[in-house]
């Protein structure tokens, strides 16, 4: 598909000009999810990168072991052209606070996420660019796609333009990670929050996960085996959902059964049905409205008590008890691998 079959620009990476991040020092606060890909696909893209973690941080070990250089946040953000911060959303307004007095005239702050400048939670000073890169996708996979020599998609954003080469220098970043090769859309700060919450909440990881739940309950509560549960609702979601990656819905209804097709096409609307369409306008307007912030920040201020029993709750699904051993016994499972697969230590 062509650009001009397109209802907004999508930039490649012939877009993108390296010369505007090439030469620069990007500092990376924070080694977890995007971090650690961010700085490695960074570092393989041959730009110059400073990991910026505290003293004691079981992330510091993780980053020196893969090769690259460690200090702490002040350090790597006095060294740092653009200062990428990709600790999490919660703890950045803290980092900011460590990394403000050593922005200088002309350097970017960078996001991956819009939440604290949306929501004014980090006020950045008026002579730095505030720019972002935010990949569509976990940080494992930015990683795991641009090894493989793939891309995932991403958004480019600008807040401020301090120098005037805040969107250019963006989209070099973004090439440097690997999405110009997958495509990258050019948002604002605003836009990319409310969707990213929006999606995540609804669709992505809020709604999928609830509506694996409620089949897989639905089954086992009927009589039929948790196993075949599992296999039904939640290992062949991600096959079904592989065919929507490649081709769109309909490459999906092409492969299933005619039956399922019919049954799917019957029955789909009837479980998500126009109480659950009023639900997400609800939870959108939350964000909107800045609801859904006051209640994370407050929930993190009063030490996370619904986020921690919610989190208990969900590792103790009785769902997770019997996919464990199932994968376990999946031939193709790999000690190594999986070691290599879980996320670097949280601190
Ligand atoms: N996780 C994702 O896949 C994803 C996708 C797109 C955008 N984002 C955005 O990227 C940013 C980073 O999110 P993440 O999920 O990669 O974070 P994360 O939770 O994986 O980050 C953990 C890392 O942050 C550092 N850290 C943790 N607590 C700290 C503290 N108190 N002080 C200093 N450093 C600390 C440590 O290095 C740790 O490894 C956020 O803005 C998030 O919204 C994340
Ligand atoms: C990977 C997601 C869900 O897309 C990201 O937005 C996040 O917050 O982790
Ligand atoms: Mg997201
Ligand atoms: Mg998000």
């Amino acid at each position: 598909m062509t650009n001009d079959e397109l209802t907004t620009t999508v930039y490649y990476d012939d877009d993108a000009d390296r010369s505007q991040i090439d030469d620069k020092t990007v500092a990376v606060l924070g080694y977890g999810s995007q971090g650690h890909a961010h700085a490695q696909n960074l570092s393989d893209s041959g730009v110059d990168v400073v990991v910026g973690l505290r003293e004691g941080s079981s992330s510091r070990d993780a980053a020196e072991a893969d090769g690259l250089r460690v200090a702490t946040p002040a350090e790597a953000a006095a060294e740092g052209d653009i200062v990428s911060v990709l600790v999490p959303d919660t703890v950045q307004p803290a980092v900011f606070e460590e990394i403000r007095d050593e922005l200088e005239a002309g350097d970017t702050l960078q996001f991956a996420h819009g939440f604290n400048i949306h929501y004014n939670q980090i006020r950045p000073p008026e002579d730095v660019d505030v720019t972002m890169a935010a990949p569509k996708s976990p940080g494992h996979l930015v990683r795991r796609n641009y090894e493989a020599g793939e891309g995932t998609p991403g958004l480019i954003a600008v807040y401020q333009d301090e120098t005037g080469s805040a969107k250019e220098e963006a989209l070099a970043y973004a090439h440097a990670i690997g999405c110009t090769r997958a495509g990258v859309i050019e948002t604002s700060f605003q836009e990319e929050t409310e969707t990213d919450l929006f999606g995540e909440q609804a669709v992505l990881c809020g709604g999928v996960t609830s509506l694996v739940k409620q089949g897989y309950e639905t089954l086992v509560e009927a009589g039929y085996s948790p196993e075949m549960a599992y296999f039904e609702c939640l290992n062949e979601l991600k096959l079904i959902v592989d065919l929507m990656y490649e081709g769109g819905l309909g490459e999906m209804w092409d492969s299933v059964s005619d039956t399922a097709e019919f049954g799917g096409l019957t029955r789909g609307d009837r479980v998500v049905d126009d109480h659950a369409r009023e639900n997400m306008e609800e939870i959108l307007e939350e964000v909107q409205n800045g609801t859904f912030a006051r209640e994370w920040i407050a929930e993190n201020q009063a030490g996370r008590p619904s986020y921690t029993q919610l989190k208990d709750r969900e590792e103790n699904h009785h769902i997770e008890q019997v996919g464990a051993p199932l994968r376990d016994l999946f031939s193709w499972a790999d000690e190594d691998e999986k070691e290599a697969a879980e996320a670097p230590a949280d601190d």
